[in-house]
């Protein structure tokens, strides 16, 4: 997947701005809040019709308007595509070759994009939440069934929790209704269950290879944790039907899979209690290579790389095992403030672009 041309129109602090980006490298470079992350962002909303930034439409709106566009020109599947996404207070537009698509689900899956932060870096020992959100976000963009069930299950979820809180109030004790719902959210878990293992299976056999190739010598493994013994709709719902009087005390769903968590160990031992710095960057750093390997896998070509202001954060020998591993196969966008610190043979062959206020100044090829 390539990303060749993109027009920002009233998009955060651009008022009208074209670029056009290199197949490989392309390093965007700036003082601090010039805009290089808001240019990351409008990729990833392009990519899948949401920004990892902010929920609110507003926030993406330059300052005094009413509307901002994104657009891109993409090869997918070998094939040019036109992407674009149109935001406004009234909600988000999403069009492929200049046809409106209605459902998120059809409009994703054209281009895909793995993101690199530096808070990326906390997912080893974060809430379980952000772990949660990695493998949601991750299977969602290569499985479409997978982003319908999830979505479908939280609001399910949303709709049991305020049904328990109607119970509640009333005192009154578990009805049809709640067992209606507990039981569509069951047979719903069993599915999101068992992509999410296997998803992580995958994860954690990749990742445990380019582990290795980072240079660290222990063993990582990751595996993910469900709070089920056994994952059969029968069981699952004879744990609601257990926890019925819980739940309408507390007026929350207190099982389900948005309580599960991956558990990652190195030589057998819990990272988040005994990883140090290095080894928790290591580990990411394989995790982020695993899923650009993954699409590859599963889509059958390489997502678009997004490294957010991370080669900063990693030493000499992490960033260059990682801009080894993508080289001249997968399309990087790097943000940074300097250009110092990247090695020079990448600088030199890359695309680089100068941002100032919201505006590409300069764009080169040497140096
Ligand atoms: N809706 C908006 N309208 C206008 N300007 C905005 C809007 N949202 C954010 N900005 C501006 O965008 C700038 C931040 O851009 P961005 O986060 O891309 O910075 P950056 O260049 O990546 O900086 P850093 O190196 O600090 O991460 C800020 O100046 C902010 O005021």
């Amino acid at each position: 997947m390539l990303i060749q041309t993109l027009k920002l129109t009233h998009f955060r602090n651009y008022e009208h701005q074209t670029f056009s980006f290199d197949p490989f490298i392309n390093i965007l470079i700036g003082d601090n809040a010039q805009g290089k992350t808001n240019v990351l962002e409008a990729l990833a909303l392009l990519a899948n019709g949401r920004s990892f930034k902010t929920a609110s439409n507003q926030e993406m709106i330059m300052f005094k308007q009413d509307f901002s566009v994104v657009e891109g020109a993409v090869i997918s599947s070998e094939k040019p595509v036109t992407m674009k996404v149109v935001v406004s207070n009234a909600g988000k537009r999403a069009f492929i070759n200049k046809k409106d698509i209605a459902k998120l689900s059809d409009y994703i899956g054209y281009l895909n994009v793995i993101l690199f932060q530096p808070e990326d870096l906390s997912l080893i020992q974060g809430s379980p939440k952000l772990r949660r959100k990695l493998i949601d976000s991750e299977i969602t963009k290569i499985s479409p069934i997978y982003m319908y069930n999830i979505s479908k299950y939280h609001k399910l979820l949303r709709e049991r929790n305020m049904y328990l809180k109607t119970l509640q109030k009333k005192h009154a004790s578990a009805d049809a209704y709640l067992a209606v719902l507990s039981e569509q959210m069951a047979a719903l878990q069993v599915d999101l269950i068992h992509r999410r293992q296997a998803f992580v299976k995958l994860l954690n056999d990749i990742s445990h290879t380019l582990y290795g190739y980072i240079g660290q010598e222990e063993s990582l493994s990751i595996q993910y944790m469900t709070r089920y013994k056994e994952v059969s709709k029968e069981a699952i719902l004879a744990k609601y039907e257990h926890n019925y009087e819980r739940d309408i005390r507390y007026a929350t769903t207190t099982d389900g899979i948005q309580k599960d968590d991956l558990k990652i160990d190195l030589n057998g031992q819990d990272a988040t209690l005994y990883a140090s710095q290095g080894q928790q960057r290591s580990i990411v750093l394989a995790i982020k290579i695993a899923l650009v390997e993954i699409v590859r896998q599963e889509v059958g070509e390489y997502p678009v790389l997004l490294l957010d202001d991370v080669l900063s954060e990693l030493d000499d020998i992490r960033k260059t095992k990682l801009l080894n591993l993508i080289e001249n196969k997968v399309q990087t966008f790097i943000t940074t403030t300097s250009v110092e610190g990247i090695h020079h043979d990448v600088v030199s062959r890359a695309k680089k672009m100068y941002i100032n206020h919201g505006k590409l100044v300069k764009e080169e090829y040497d140096g």
